[in-house]
């Protein structure tokens, strides 16, 4: 097994260090550098560095549209691995990526290879792939799984600039969240796990509402007007990767309550692809049977419009999958321990995780319903894959690859 090799003025990274790092802008840093690229919008030189690591970074995939929650799912994802994920230190205060000791998370708009600017010269929206760099996201994700450093772009969201690139070490779980993670096949080839929040049109509006005019003040036509604008590339290039997702959790109005289009009851359902290597979909009850289920009465209290699971098997798109729903939400969530009980390969490692992280972020948006639970269980398989494809190949590195 190769040692890290370290030449480096830079942080250590307690598994993978790295051997060299490309300045920009003329700005001479670390050398052997077996790779870089001139970005001719920004005149930024982007690179791969030399590195030997002890082992594979693992990379996990997470797409949504803008404001469906990938922010807060990732924080859920980085508690269950335990510490907080920050910024990197002493970086650009606009930088998007997340680092806690276990996982880095990069936003993939820090490919957008063109500005605010550009995109507005060009008439194309940030969900165009015209306006996003795929060869460099693939070249630079396929360098950090293989244990190599790169200086990724920045997209700054507060300019609307592409800033100066940061460097990101390979860490042990790469998430890459964003608009495209699976949309060019070759970095979807590269995803050891796929995740879709597919949040239905209704409730994004509702969701939009309350956080961009409750508290960014904008205006009720420029949320709609927005909405609407991205609506033909969020049809063509981001909602099609929902095939592609091994876990897909889809966020819909209840069906409690008759006609409902307030958006804060929710019917929230998480579609597990069946036959995903170190995945084992999670099951109410009877693993494979049909099961409708209201848990409230003596162990579980609910106020009107109350809760009903239902688990069976379905197909999405010709792929056979479980599927586990929720719809209603919970009055006190220390009962929740009561569902956990009932529901099995939550891949937790003592009995109550689940309830327990919730618990934990109880002020998270969504802690109340199925898009908290099943974001945190979502978070315990990543944390169960992870474990499984570390021991697999600690024991045959190349069979553990396939
Ligand atoms: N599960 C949820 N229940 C209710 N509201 C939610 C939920 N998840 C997200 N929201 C709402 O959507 C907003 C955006 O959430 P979040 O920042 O996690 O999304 P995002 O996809 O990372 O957004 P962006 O891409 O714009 O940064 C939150 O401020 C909240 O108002
Ligand atoms: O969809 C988006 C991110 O998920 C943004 O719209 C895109 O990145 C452009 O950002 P900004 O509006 O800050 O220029």
């Amino acid at each position: 097994m190769a040692i890290c090799a370290v030449h480096t003025s830079g942080q250590l990274n307690p598994t993978c260090s790295f051997s060299s790092s490309l300045g920009f802008n003329g700005q001479k840093q670390q050398q052997v550098a077996v790779f870089y690229k001139q970005r001719s919008s920004s005149s930024r030189r982007v690179g791969v560095s030399v590195i030997r690591c002890e082992q594979e970074t693992i990379v996990i995939g997470l797409a949504a549209d803008s404001g469906c929650g990938k922010s807060t799912f990732m924080r859920r994802l980085t508690s269950v691995f335990g510490g907080a994920a920050e910024p990197p230190k002493g970086g650009n205060p606009d930088s998007n990526t997340l680092i806690s000791d276990t996982t880095t998370v990069i936003c993939l708009d820090d490919y957008h290879s063109l500005d605010r600017t550009g995109r507005k010269e060009k008439g194309v929206t940030a969900l165009d792939p015209r306006a996003n760099d795929f060869d460099l996201m693939y070249e630079q994700v396929k360098a950090i799984k293989e244990g190599k450093a790169v200086e990724k772009p920045i997209y700054n969201h507060v300019s609307g600039l592409l800033d100066p690139p940061e460097l990101i070490k390979p860490p042990k779980i790469l998430v890459i969240e964003g608009l495209h993670p699976m949309y060019d096949q070759r970095v979807r080839d590269l995803l050891d796990f796929s995740i879709y929040l597919d949040i239905s049109n209704e409730v994004k509006f509702a969701w939009k509402i309350q956080r961009d005019m409750a508290e960014r003040g904008h205006s009720l036509e420029s949320i709609k007007a927005s909405i609407e604008a991205r609506k033909p590339d969020f049809d063509a290039y981001i909602d099609p990767q929902k095939q592609y997702a091994d876990a897909v959790i889809e966020v819909l109005p209840t069906q409690l309550i008759p006609g409902d289009n307030e958006g804060k009851v929710l019917r929230v359902r998480l579609i597990m692809k069946e036959g995903v290597k170190y995945f084992n979909p999670v099951y109410l009850f009877d693993e494979g049977s049909t099961i409708s289920w209201i848990p409230c009465g003596r162990k579980l209290t609910c106020s009107y419009p109350g809760i009903k699971f239902n688990y069976g098997p379905d197909t999405y798109f010709g792929n056979e999958v479980s599927v586990l729903e929720m719809d209603g939400q919970f009055d006190r969530l220390d009962e929740l321990i009561y569902v956990e009980s009932h529901l099995s390969n939550i891949s937790t490692k003592f009995y109550g995780e689940v309830t327990q992280q919730m618990l934990k972020h109880s002020d998270f948006p969504g802690s109340n319903n199925g898009t908290g639970l099943f974001q945190t269980i979502v978070g315990l398989k990543i944390r169960d894959l992870y474990e499984q494809l570390i021991a697999a190949r600690a024991k045959t590195p190349a069979e553990a690859k396939a």
